[in-house]
C-alpha cells in the first residue's frame, strides 16, 4: 500500500484462521491501521488482494465489506456522538436488517414489529457489554472505556464473522484492560467470531493473542506465538524493549 512516495505496507501478506484471536503490533507509524483500512475497504490497496472466506473483497467499499462479514472499531472512537447508546447499536443492526425507505415512516404493523426486534437485539448486545443501563444516554456522555465497549457492541450488531479491534485498550486503566482480556475471549466464544487486534498494551496482546505479527516501517519483521515474539531480538530492538518484555 503506497501513499505517493511512502510505502506504508510493503509485501505484506498474512493469513488468519477462523476462530483465532490474533494481534498486529509495531511502533507508531508501522502501518498497522493502514492494514485494517485496507482489509475493511477504507483504502483500496495499490497492489495485492484482500480475500475473505475465499471471496475477493479488493476494491469493495467499507459498507460492502461490512455486509460481507468484517466489522471493526477505530483507534479514534467513531460513534454517532449525538445519538443515544441504544441508537448507536440499532444503526449497526440495520446493516443486516435494513428498513426500506417506504417503511421508515410507518410505525405500525410488520414494520413496528421489525423495529421492535431490532431494538430487542440491540438491548441484548448492550447487556453483553454491560451498558444496558445507559441505553438512553447520549453516546458522547459515556466515559472513554464505555465508549470503546459501545463501539464493539455496534460492530457486533452487524453480525460479523471477523472482528477487527484497533487499540481496544487505549485510554483504559489497568483494571479495565484486565477486564478487556476476559471480554475479548468471551466475545469470541459467544459470537463465534475471529478477532484481530492492534494494541500497544503488551499485557493485553500477550495475554489474549494466539498468534502475533510485528510490523516495522511497513515490513513484517516477525510472527509467532506471544512467547516467540517476546523472545525475538529483532522485535525487542525495534519495538518492545527489554522492560516491556519483563513486564508483560
Ligand atoms: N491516508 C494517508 N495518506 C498518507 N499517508 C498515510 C495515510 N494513512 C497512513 N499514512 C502513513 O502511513 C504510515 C503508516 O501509518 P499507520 O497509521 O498505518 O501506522 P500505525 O502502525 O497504525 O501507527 P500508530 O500505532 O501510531 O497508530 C505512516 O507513515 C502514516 O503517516
Amino acid at each position: 500500500m503506497r501513499f505517493g512516495g511512502l510505502t506504508a505496507l510493503h509485501d505484506f501478506s498474512i493469513r488468519v484462521f477462523r476462530g483465532d484471536i490474533v494481534g498486529l503490533i509495531g511502533p507508531n507509524g508501522a502501518g498497522k491501521t493502514t492494514c485494517f483500512n485496507v482489509m475493511t475497504g477504507f483504502y483500496r490497496p495499490t497492489e495485492g488482494k484482500v480475500l475473505f472466506e475465499g471471496r475477493d473483497l479488493t476494491g469493495m467499499g467499507p459498507h460492502q465489506v461490512c455486509r460481507a462479514g468484517i466489522a471493526r472499531t477505530f483507534q479514534n472512537i467513531r460513534l454517532f456522538a449525538n445519538e443515544t447508546v441504544l441508537q448507536n447499536v440499532m444503526i449497526g443492526c440495520h446493516v443486516r436488517h435494513p428498513l426500506h425507505w417506504w417503511e421508515a415512516p410507518l410505525h405500525f404493523g410488520p414494520v413496528a414489529a421489525k423495529e421492535r426486534a431490532i431494538r430487542d437485539r440491540a438491548m441484548a448486545l448492550l447487556e453483553e457489554v454491560e451498558l444496558a443501563h445507559l441505553a438512553g444516554e447520549c453516546a458522547a456522555s459515556l466515559p472513554y472505556g464505555a465508549q470503546r465497549r459501545l463501539e464493539i457492541a455496534r460492530a457486533l450488531a452487524t453480525e460479523p464473522r471477523f472482528l477487527l479491534l484497533d487499540e481496544p485498550a487505549a485510554g483504559m486503566n489497568p483494571q479495565e484492560s484486565q477486564k478487556l482480556l476476559a471480554f475479548i475471549r468471551h466475545v469470541r466464544e459467544r459470537f463465534n467470531v475471529t478477532i484481530m487486534l492492534i494494541e500497544h498494551d503488551m499485557k493485553v496482546v500477550m495475554g489474549v493473542c494466539e498468534h502475533i505479527w510485528v510490523l516495522d516501517y511497513g515490513v513484517l519483521i516477525a510472527q509467532g506465538t506471544p512467547k516467540e515474539i517476546q523472545a525475538n531480538p529483532r522485535v525487542i530492538e525495534a519495538y518492545l524493549g527489554e522492560e516491556a518484555v519483563a513486564d508483560a
